[in-house]
This record gives structure tokens, C-alpha cells and sequence, in this order.
């Protein structure tokens, strides 16, 4: 494990009866890219107040590098934060908009510029000094909102949905530019957002919230490949999820079938839920395929075919197909391999998750 820069154990924020934060536990190494990923009203800007020192959290330490900072103000967290809407002093130039929080600080001249100058080149923008706010596109504007926050050296910069307020093609390139940038910089991003791709693409780890807890935190692939409750499987990426049983290690029933599968440690007979990603599906004739479907809908999505079918059972089964459906058949297949039915426990804590995985993955 790398070097923690900010740590987060057992916090808790309530209002008045109202939990907000629900005993939040985690770690944030240095020159990593994190996100929080959740909808709206998880708990994400509150962890982000929480370390930036915007409010005092009910219970639970707040860390920063090493140091608990709770009775630390804001203004003293080696912290900063890029707002959703930057928060950019319409009135003063870039190179002013960068220079006041190190005039507040009472930098001298000579150094204020040095910063400001190097702040600027990191972000590319060393041209545009002496521009007015209102004479930058969106994705200048959030370099300039970038710059300011690193000119002060954090250790960890927050970012509030930065690019919420952009169009979806300028969003894409700074979704590139915004990666490229921690990497080059090597400062620690926690990097709040509720839009799944954009936490996929861009993160090392993402932190999934719902209800003020962290439902499960790690790579964008383990996420997506191993979630570990009915939460994590519909918000991130689509999802087929249906009831079954384990019946025992590596062989599951749905559909009034079993299956081979690649998960184990659970009780036999155990009620459980199976995910199938929509991707993983193929449509084949109806004798080579595990599940029978009828095919309601498809529709042409430019890479891939969206088909919608229903088991005997009425389950619904969302269908990613890169060949269509063909028309006049109605009764179809759907195959998958063993690998790609994910079996979920009802309840299991992420802990319990990582311990059965190890267990069986060591065997
Ligand atoms: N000052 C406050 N008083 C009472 N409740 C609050 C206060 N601030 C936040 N909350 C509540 O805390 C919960 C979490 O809010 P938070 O802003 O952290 O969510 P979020 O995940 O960032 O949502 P969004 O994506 O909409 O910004 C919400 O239910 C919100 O209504």
C-alpha cells in the first residue's frame, strides 16, 4: 500500500435525526485518482466537506496526512477543492484569479508570480495570463479553477462534479485532459461524480455510495466484473439480475436450470442473485441456448443491438448484441459462458465479499 494522505475512520455526519454519513472507513493513497460515485442525496459532497473542513463531522476522525485534522479549519488542510461551478472571481484576470489565495497568504511578489506562472503551465494556459474570466471557453475555465487549487500545493485536491456544466463532446476531452493532469501532477484527486462512465474511465478506485454508506470501493474492473450487491450491479453499467439458488460451489439454479459458474463459499441451497451483463448475452437458436426467450424489441444503437426478450418466467432480459435478432424467429436462445454468471449474496458486507473471494480464489 502506498503512502495514505487522507483517512477517514468510522465518520459519521447526522442532521438533526437524519444520517448522512453512515460510518464512512476509507483511505486515499497519494498520486491517485479516487472517486465517489453515487446518486443524488449518497453522501458524496458530504465526505468532500468533511475532509475539506467545510463542516465537523458527528463522530469518526478525519486524517490528513497522518494528522487528525477535526478541530483543523478549513483555510489549514493541506486541501483544496474545485467547485461544479469553479467559483472564478468574474472580476479579476487569470493571473489574478490564481495569484489571491497566495496574497492572502502574504507570499511576496516575486513568488506569487513564479507560482502563478508554473500553475499556469501545468494546466497549459500560460498564454492566457492576462484573459478575462468571461473571455474563456468551459474547459479554460476549469483549468483556471484547477490551477488556483494546485498553485496552493494540496496534498489532495477535491473536485464537486467539475464537469457537470459541459456539453457531452467537451466533456469527453476533459474527462482526458482532467486524467492526464493527476498523472502529470501526481497530487491525489477525490473526484466526485454521478455519471458511471466518467468513473470508470477516469479513476484507479471508485468509492460506490447509496444511503451515506460506501457500498463497495475498488478498481473501475472489480467493480464492474465482481459487484457485490444489487445496488452496485444496477448503477454501474446494465444488468440482468434474477433470483436463484446456490446449489453448491461453482453451480447455481435459475431459470429453472443449473449452472456451471465461477463463484463459490456460499451455504448450499442458498437464496441468491445472478447477474448476467447485457454484453455477455448472445442470441442463438433456440436449441443451442441455456435460457429460452421471446424477443420484444430491438433497437439499432450504432455499435451494438439493443434487444429487449422475456424468459417463460416473464423475467425481463436486456440483450447487447453486435448481430441482430432475426425478425421473423420469434422463440430464441440466449447463451453465456460459466464466467459470465456473477453470483451475489444478499447482505454480504464488502469485507465478507473480499474474505470469500480470497478464500476461494487461493484454492
Ligand atoms: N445542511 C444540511 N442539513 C440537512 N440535511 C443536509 C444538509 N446538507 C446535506 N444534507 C442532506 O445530506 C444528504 C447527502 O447530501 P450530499 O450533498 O452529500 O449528497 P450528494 O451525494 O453529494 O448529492 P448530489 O449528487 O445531489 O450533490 C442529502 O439527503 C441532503 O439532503
Amino acid at each position: 500500500m502506498g503512502e495514505p494522505i487522507v483517512e477517514l475512520h468510522h465518520v459519521f455526519k447526522s442532521y438533526d435525526d437524519t444520517v448522512v454519513l453512515d460510518d464512512i472507513d476509507i483511505t486515499l493513497e497519494a498520486g491517485k485518482f479516487y472517486t465517489l460515485l453515487g446518486p443524488s442525496g449518497s453522501g458524496k459532497t458530504t465526505i468532500l466537506r468533511a475532509i475539506a473542513g467545510f463542516l465537523n463531522v458527528t463522530s469518526g476522525d478525519v486524517v490528513i496526512a497522518g494528522k487528525r485534522v477535526n478541530d483543523i479549519p478549513a483555510n489549514l488542510r493541506q486541501v483544496n477543492t474545485v467547485f461544479q461551478n469553479y467559483s472564478l472571481f468574474p472580476h479579476m484576470n487569470v493571473f489574478e484569479n490564481i495569484a489571491y489565495g497566495l496574497r492572502i497568504r502574504k507570499v511576496d511578489k516575486a513568488m506569487i508570480e513564479t507560482r502563478v506562472m508554473d500553475a499556469l503551465k501545468k494546466v497549459r494556459l500560460e498564454n492566457l495570463a492576462n484573459r478575462e474570466i468571461s473571455e474563456l471557453s468551459g474547459g479554460q475555465q476549469q483549468r483556471v479553477a484547477i490551477a488556483r487549487a494546485i498553485v496552493l500545493e494540496p496534498k489532495v485536491l477535491l473536485l464537486d462534479e467539475p464537469l457537470s456544466a459541459l456539453d457531452a463532446k467537451l466533456r469527453k476531452d476533459m474527462q482526458y485532459e482532467l486524467r492526464d493532469l493527476q498523472q502529470r501532477l501526481g497530487i491525489t484527486f477525490l473526484f466526485v461524480t454521478h455519471d458511471q462512465e466518467e468513473a470508470l474511465a477516469l479513476s484507479d478506485e471508485i468509492f460506490v455510495m447509496n444511503d451515506g454508506k460506501v457500498q463497495q470501493s475498488g478498481t473501475p474492473v472489480d467493480i464492474y466484473d465482481e459487484p457485490i450487491n444489487h445496488f452496485v450491479a444496477d448503477f454501474i453499467g446494465e444488468s440482468n439480475i434474477v433470483d436463484g439458488r446456490m446449489v453448491e460451489d461453482y453451480r447455481v439454479e435459475f431459470n429453472g436450470k443449473v449452472f456451471d459458474c465461477a463463484d463459490a463459499g456460499m451455504r448450499p441451497n442458498e437464496h441468491v442473485e445472478v447477474v448476467l451483463r447485457p454484453e455477455d448475452l448472445d442470441v442463438v437458436p433456440v436449441d443451442k441456448g441455456r435460457v429460452a426467450v421471446r424477443i420484444d424489441t430491438q433497437l439499432f444503437r450504432g455499435d451494438f443491438y439493443e434487444i429487449v426478450a422475456y424468459d417463460d418466467g416473464q423475467n425481463e432480459w436486456l440483450i447487447h448484441s453486435t448481430n441482430p435478432a432475426p425478425e421473423d424467429v420469434e422463440l430464441m436462445g440466449l447463451y453465456f459462458d460459466p464466467e459470465d454468471i456473477h453470483v451475489m449474496r444478499f447482505g454480504e458486507s464488502e469485507e465478507d465479499f473480499d474474505a470469500r473471494l480470497e478464500s476461494y480464489e487461493g484454492e
